[in-house]
């Protein structure tokens, strides 16, 4: 596991209108997360709990359902039985307006970026803030200067100032993934969940945009929860491994002191079925 860099003050942590809590109360709760689609469980009885500023992977094979628990963490997904607080706020049962209220605070990083690649970068780093103004917004200049100001430091930050008026589309797919970040940021999350962040760049890429990802995510004292299929990448930026098999967990522990074989018990055992674990 990296060594964090930042100093991390922690402060309690209460969503708007909450009475005051302890820093110690986890930002997302999750409780007995089952989920089905037709005959396929996805999700079976997933307890998980992460703490303000907590830095955690989510492996397992694909379709063991870790994109499934992303999406019911943000309400994309309802759960069909259990129960999840984010930020305070119950997901379960909660309201079209309660999860949009949600959502605004809580950052999705997707694989395929999701940038509307006609636009500039600054214009898709802007998007970020819509979640706090009313109303559309068309062109750049429909944002205010302080908030055009505002885009340009983190696209800065991502190292892509000089790209801020070049089309999205016209960027490399790591490039792609630095705007979305710094789109990301623009959002003011407090939790960000990202979904294979880096399963459609290669390995120098790859290494690149999950050094930027969660070195700003450390320096923000963001909330991760991150799925991945590379275990090394895992194994050098979590803090805390969790790993899912057949929507089951069968692995959540803090990655000092977790070795590379440890954590392909997470695959090994449907591997002798299914042949398919990572290399
Ligand atoms: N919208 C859906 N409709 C029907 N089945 C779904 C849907 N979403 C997921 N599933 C099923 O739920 C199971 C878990 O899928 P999920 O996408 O969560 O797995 P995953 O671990 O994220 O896989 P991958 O690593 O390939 O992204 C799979 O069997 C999948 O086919």
């Amino acid at each position: 596991m990296r060594e964090l860099t930042v100093n991390q003050p922690i402060e309690p942590l209460r969503a708007p209108g909450q009475p005051p809590g302890s820093a110690a109360d986890p930002v997302i709760d999750a409780r007995g997360i089952t989920k089905r689609f037709g005959d396929v469980t996805a999700l079976q009885g997933v307890d998980l709990e992460i703490r303000r500023s907590e830095l955690v992977i989510l492996l397992g094979l694909s379709g063991s359902g870790k994109s499934t628990l992303l999406r019911c963490l943000n309400g994309l997904h309802g759960m069909d039985t259990g129960q999840a607080t984010v930020l305070g706020q119950p997901v379960h049962g909660a309201s079209g307006r309660q999860l949009r209220s949600l959502r605004t605070r809580v950052g999705f990083i997707f694989q395929q970026f999701n940038l509307v690649g006609r636009l500039s970068c600054l214009e898709n780093v802007l998007i970020g803030a819509l979640g706090r103004l009313r109303g559309p917004r068309y062109g750049v200049l429909s944002y205010s200067a302080a908030m055009r100001r505002e885009a340009l430091g983190y696209l800065d930050r991502v190292g892509l100032a000089d790209k801020a008026f070049q089309r999205a589309d016209t960027l490399s797919g790591g490039q792609q993934q630095r705007v979305a970040i710094a789109r990301t940021l623009m959002q003011k999350p407090a939790v960000v969940l990202a979904d294979e962040p880096v399963a459609s760049l290669d390995p120098e890429n790859a290494g690149i945009v999950m050094d930027l990802l969660f070195q700003v995510c450390l320096e923000e004292q963001l909330t991760v929860l991150c799925t991945l299929h590379q275990v090394d990448l895992a194994l050098e930026w979590g803090q805390r491994i969790v790993g899912l098999r057949h929507g089951s967990k069968v692995l959540d522990q803090p990655t000092q002191g977790l070795t590379r074989d440890n954590v392909m018990e997470i695959y090994r055992r449907v591997a002798v079925d299914t042949a398919e674990a990572p290399a």
